[in-house]
């Protein structure tokens, strides 16, 4: 295990380690003034950090929100629309200003900037989540900053990431990042939304345990999307997959990042599960498009999740969904989707085996595992969300 990995999962570090690789994402509500224009100030601010992270020998990879709320003045429109083809036309003018603004903040201070605008189906197809990847290495190795954000204009409603924290976790394993920070309007997860009489703020998560009693909303800012839901979903996906995740305030951004220590009393350190994974099974965890489902009884689930063994055909109790073998499917067991995998049947043969099972009659002779473990990746429990 590489130290820097390990120092991302011992607890939260006093400093970030060096040559960590850093995700940054910074949300609308922090980018975005009261009158809804874009805060130039802060894109300023931010600029100048990731160029000192640079300097301090960082890889650094930027998901900026805000394409919306920079289109909505020019189009004339008083406050995010409503119906989806209204926020894809604000998110296209919006999109350029934004980039156009990143762009000369961070040529200041001599850094290169590449636009990279990603949908969901970039990264659930597994060549296309390939060849991303291999694009964000060149452009790391090049020296330059990636600047990402969702391809809203072409994202459809069945497939779209549906918010830049669910996107920032998907890009940090993406580029086998260290640590992911989520700059928002708030000092981190509290223990209830902020105001709310008694919430106070969390500093440390270290496993679904620590979110037991929490209480997360996803109602966020009048210009964010997903409110502090999506952040904690963000955070167990990026943990899953050996990424530390750290909530904090954009305000607090230049104390965070700035060096030479990260203050304790600033945000919420998540503290990965375990180290970096291999891709394969992060791709079909997280940035696949399950096309069924596969419902285990509670003996298989155990297998899968505690005896770490392959699903197999008895273990079978349903299936939803129409589809071809080499498809991935989710595993639901009796609580909670266990897993997601590659399943070695099509929906058809598992119903007529499920058929002939309730009839009585005689059982296709099928000797393959339904999901190998080889085509596996668990799904950890999201506590508290
Ligand atoms: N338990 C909680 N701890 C902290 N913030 C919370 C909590 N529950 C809900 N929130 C809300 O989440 C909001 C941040 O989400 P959002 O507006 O979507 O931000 P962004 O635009 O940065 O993505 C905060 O302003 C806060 O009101
Ligand atoms: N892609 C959208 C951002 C969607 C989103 O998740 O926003 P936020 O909750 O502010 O991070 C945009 O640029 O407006």
């Amino acid at each position: 295990m590489s130290t820097v990995s390990a120092q991302v999962q011992a607890g939260r570090p006093e400093a970030l380690p060096s040559g960590a690789r850093v995700v940054v994402k910074i949300g609308s509500s922090s980018l975005t003034r009261d009158d809804g224009g874009l805060d130039l100030n802060r894109i300023d601010i931010m600029a100048g950090l990731v160029a000192g992270l640079r300097g301090r020998g960082h890889d650094v990879v930027l998901v900026s929100s805000g394409a919306v709320a920079a289109g909505l003045t020019p189009l004339g429109m008083e406050r995010r629309p409503g119906e989806l083809r209204l926020l894809q036309a604000a998110a296209s003018v919006g999109q350029g200003n934004l980039l156009a603004r990143w762009q000369t903040a961070m040529s200041a201070y001599g850094v290169v900037t590449a636009q990279v605008l990603l949908t969901a189906q970039d990264v659930a197809v597994r060549s296309h989540y390939r060849t991303v990847r291999s694009t964000f290495d060149a452009l790391l190795s090049l020296g330059a900053v990636p600047i990402i954000n969702e391809n809203d204009a072409v994202a459809t409603t069945e497939f779209n990431l549906g918010d830049n924290d669910h996107l920032a976790a998907l890009v940090s394993h993406l580029v086998t990042a260290d640590v992911l920070v989520l700059l928002t309007d708030v000092d981190g997860l509290w223990t209830a939304r902020p105001g709310t009489p008694g919430a106070e703020p969390i500093r440390l998560v270290r496993s679904g345990a620590d979110l037991e009693g929490v209480s997360v909303s996803g109602r966020g800012s009048a210009v964010g999307t997903g409110g502090m839901t999506t952040k904690v979903q963000a955070a167990t996906i990026a943990c899953a997959s050996g990424t530390a995740t750290l909530i904090a305030s954009a305000d607090d951004a230049a104390r965070l990042l700035s060096g030479p220590r990260l203050p304790a009393d600033v945000g919420t350190w998540f503290a990965p599960t375990g180290p970096h994974r291999p891709s394969r099974r992060l791709w079909m965890a997280y940035a696949s498009v399950p096309e069924g489902r596969v419902l285990v009884d509670e003996g298989a689930a155990r297998a899968l999740t505690v005896g770490k063994k392959s699903l197999l055909l008895p273990g079978v109790i349903g299936v939803t969904g129409d589809f071809e073998s080499g498809a991935v499917v989710d595993v639901v067991g009796p609580e909670r989707i266990v897993a997601r995998g590659i399943c070695r049947y099509a929906a058809a043969e598992l119903e007529e085996v499920l058929a002939a099972r309730a009839t009585g009659g005689p059982v296709p002779d099928h000797v393959a595992p339904v999901v190998h473990r080889d085509d596996l990746a668990e799904l950890p429990r999201t506590a508290g969300v």
